[in-house]
């Protein structure tokens, strides 16, 4: 589905403080696979799901989705792409407070300018099949933080995406709710959903639900499972 080739990413390139956080990547991720990046706090595995995920560019090297060479695509192009092909699940879910679970919910498909009324209709389907229905109209800051991250899915679904990108999802969860969360894992990818996520918890990387592990160090592949 997605291949990187000869991926590196500079910060402050051409400064004092130059850091190459990604140091020659070759990696292909496969469709309907949940694929994990584990590795050491720092190895780079945010900013390769970021260069995946279309939210930034590598400094040198190539992005393919689908065969097409996506790397030197315009903005505009590639904000087209994030929208329709990729959900994010973000490590703070990044929720707006002030706004119900339904409204954090159907945020990304506005600018798709699907009918308001089908949006909140599949924003519920949504909730209710990760038994959350009835708290739909809760204001998002009044839920637990498991809850919070089940409308985060939610959200990451609502334009239905082939991708489904994780930052780090267990790490604010306890372990009830970290097993409750690869519980939705597991049924995500039964409906042939690719899933990439990034983490540290064995709880996420041992399980049988990850089909595959790639580890990272300083910014490198070292192993892939
Ligand atoms: N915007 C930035 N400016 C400068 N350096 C950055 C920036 N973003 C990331 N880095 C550096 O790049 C390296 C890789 O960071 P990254 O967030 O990808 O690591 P990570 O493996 O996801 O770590 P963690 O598990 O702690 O989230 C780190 O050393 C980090 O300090």
């Amino acid at each position: 589905m997605i291949e990187l080739h000869a991926i590196r990413k500079a910060f402050n390139q051409g400064h004092e403080n130059e850091y190459w956080a990604l140091d020659g990547i070759d990696l292909s991720i496969e469709a309907n696979k949940v694929t994990a990046l584990r590795g050491p706090s720092g190895s780079g595995k945010t900013t390769l799901l970021t260069i995946i995920g279309c939210l930034a560019r590598p400094t040198e090297g190539r992005v393919r989705l689908e065969g097409e060479d996506i790397s030197g695509l315009p903005e505009r192009f590639l904000t087209e792409i994030r929208r329709k092909r990729f959900g994010f699940i973000f490590q703070q879910f990044n929720l707006i407070k002030g706004l119900s679970a339904l409204d954090n919910i159907i945020l990304p498909a506005y600018p798709t300018g699907r009918p308001r009324r089908e949006l909140l209709e599949r924003a519920e389907e949504l909730l209710v099949g990760l038994k959350l229905g009835h708290r739909r109209h809760a204001k998002v800051e009044w839920l637990s933080g498991g809850e919070q991250q089940r409308v985060a899915i939610c959200r990451a679904l609502i334009n239905d995406p082939e991708l489904l990108i994780a930052d780090e999802p267990t790490a604010n969860l306890d372990t009830h709710l970290a097993n409750e969360f690869m519980g939705i894992l597991e049924s995500l990818a039964g409906q042939g959903r690719t899933i990439l996520l990034t983490s540290h918890d064995p709880l996420v990387v041992e399980s049988d639900v990850v089909q595959r592990v790639i580890d990272m160090r300083d910014g490198r592949i070292i192993d892939s499972r």
